[in-house]
Order: C-alpha cells, then sequence, then structure tokens
C-alpha cells in the first residue's frame, strides 16, 4: 500500500488502523488496545462486526466505543484465549518491546495480551525507537506505595512523578494511581520489567517485553511497513 507524503500523523493512525483489519479472524473474539491508535481500528472493525463474534476491551473508554458502535463486548474472564489483539505503542523497539500506558490503560492491555497468541502493534513511524526510554514510563501504584516507589526509581536514576488529572492523581480504571519516569535507560526490557514488577505496589511496568509485539505495523509516509518480531 503506497501514501502521499504528506499524511498527517492522524491519518497515519487511520491507515495502520485499518492495515490491522487483515490480523482479525473471522468468527473469533478480538483483543482490543486502547489509545487514539486504536480508536481508528475500532472504527475499522465496525465496518466487519457482523463477521465477528465480538471483542475483549483493555479500557472503559474502548469498552464505550466498542458498544457504540454496536460491537459486543466479553469480559476477559469469559475469554481463554484470544488469536489476535491489537495495541498501539508509546515505544516501541526493533525487537518488538514497547513501552506502553500513555493513556493509563497498561494493566488492563497487559492483561488481555496475555490472552493472545499474537500481538500485533498499530503505530505512527515517530514510536518506532532504537532503545526504550525515552518515553516517561508510566507505571501502575497502589497508592500507599508510591513513595516507596519513587525512591526505588531515584535510587537506578529516574525521576518518578504522580500523574495528575484536572489538578487531582489520575485515578485509573482500575482505582489506582499512574507513576511517570523520566531518565531510565532500560536496556535489557526483559530483566527491567521482572525486578520492577516485584516491588511491593507495583500494579503493572508499563515496559512490555514478556507481552511484547510479534507484528507492528507501522505508518509511515511510504505507507504502511510491516516488522515482524
Ligand atoms: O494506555 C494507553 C496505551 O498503552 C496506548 O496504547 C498508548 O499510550 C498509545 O496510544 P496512542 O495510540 O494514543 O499513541
Amino acid at each position: 500500500m503506497t501514501a502521499p507524503t504528506t499524511l498527517s500523523q492522524d491519518e497515519l493512525k487511520t491507515l495502520v488502523g485499518q492495515a490491522a483489519l487483515h490480523y482479525v479472524v473471522p468468527g473469533e473474539i478480538v483483543g482490543v488496545g486502547t489509545g487514539s491508535t486504536v480508536n481508528k481500528f475500532i472504527d475499522a472493525l465496525a465496518t466487519i462486526k457482523d463477521s465477528i463474534r465480538g471483542a475483549v476491551s483493555s479500557s472503559e473508554a474502548s469498552t464505550a466505543r466498542l458498544q457504540a458502535l454496536g460491537i459486543p463486548v466479553f469480559d476477559a474472564n469469559e475469554v481463554e484465549r484470544l488469536s489476535v489483539y491489537i495495541d498501539g505503542a508509546d515505544e516501541i523497539d526493533g525487537a518488538g518491546y514497547m513501552v506502553k500506558g500513555g493513556g493509563a490503560a497498561l494493566t488492563r492491555e497487559k492483561i488481555v495480551a496475555a490472552l493472545a497468541e499474537r500481538f500485533v502493534c498499530i503505530a505512527d513511524e515517530s514510536k518506532l525507537v532504537p532503545a526504550l526510554g525515552a518515553f516517561p514510563l508510566p507505571v501502575e501504584v497502589i497508592p500507599m506505595a508510591a513513595a516507596q516507589i519513587v525512591r526505588r526509581f531515584a535510587a537506578m536514576g529516574g525521576q518518578a512523578t504522580l500523574r495528575c488529572k484536572d489538578g487531582q492523581p489520575l485515578v485509573t480504571d482500575n482505582g489506582q494511581h499512574i507513576l511517570d519516569v523520566r531518565g531510565l535507560s532500560i536496556a535489557e526490557p526483559l530483566a527491567f520489567e521482572s525486578q520492577v514488577n516485584q516491588w511491593p505496589g507495583v500494579v503493572t511496568v508499563g515496559v512490555f517485553a514478556h507481552q511484547k509485539a510479534h507484528v507492528c505495523l507501522l505508518g509511515t509516509a511510504q505507507g504502511v511497513r510491516t516488522l515482524q518480531f
């Protein structure tokens, strides 16, 4: 597929959202992520909704959009496996490791991704990076543990701040808080994810290494580039 060089970031998102339909298995339930790129995918999915059973959603926001478009949404507990999970990313590297959670949906995203045989990441080309770490790393935390987790990140050179919305700590779909951590170098994503996951009070760290992408549909000025990992 070719695209003129004048496509905006929004148009690139539309392009990859539509390209992701190719990975949806007819007659099945599809795993659906969260974010502005996924919103394009959901809109595209609505055009083939009669050929699928429905979706498992990773956020209240995606659930609302899916349902508004007439796509049935199943609880994750009703599903044993999914062929495919389609989601965006804040960063993705050349191995398919990602940073996610810019939209605060990282925990449910990881849960739904873990049900899927294949993770298809959809992103515009600004998300492809040589190494993870430039985007502030989202970490969902239990509020009473926030200060000690901030100190643990400081000890490894990171500056963690509490994400706020309208002057108040942002509350996730799970009733928890988000820390955004700047200044980290995530040279070994698998080891980093395992390490931070063990800290008491961490609900989910936004490094997706154990649930990495298998495919990335990257929107570029030249069209959709497919990366396989
Ligand atoms: O919590 C949000 C998710 O991880 C999103 O998939 C990620 O932030 C990318 O979102 P967008 O497509 O809006 O850039």
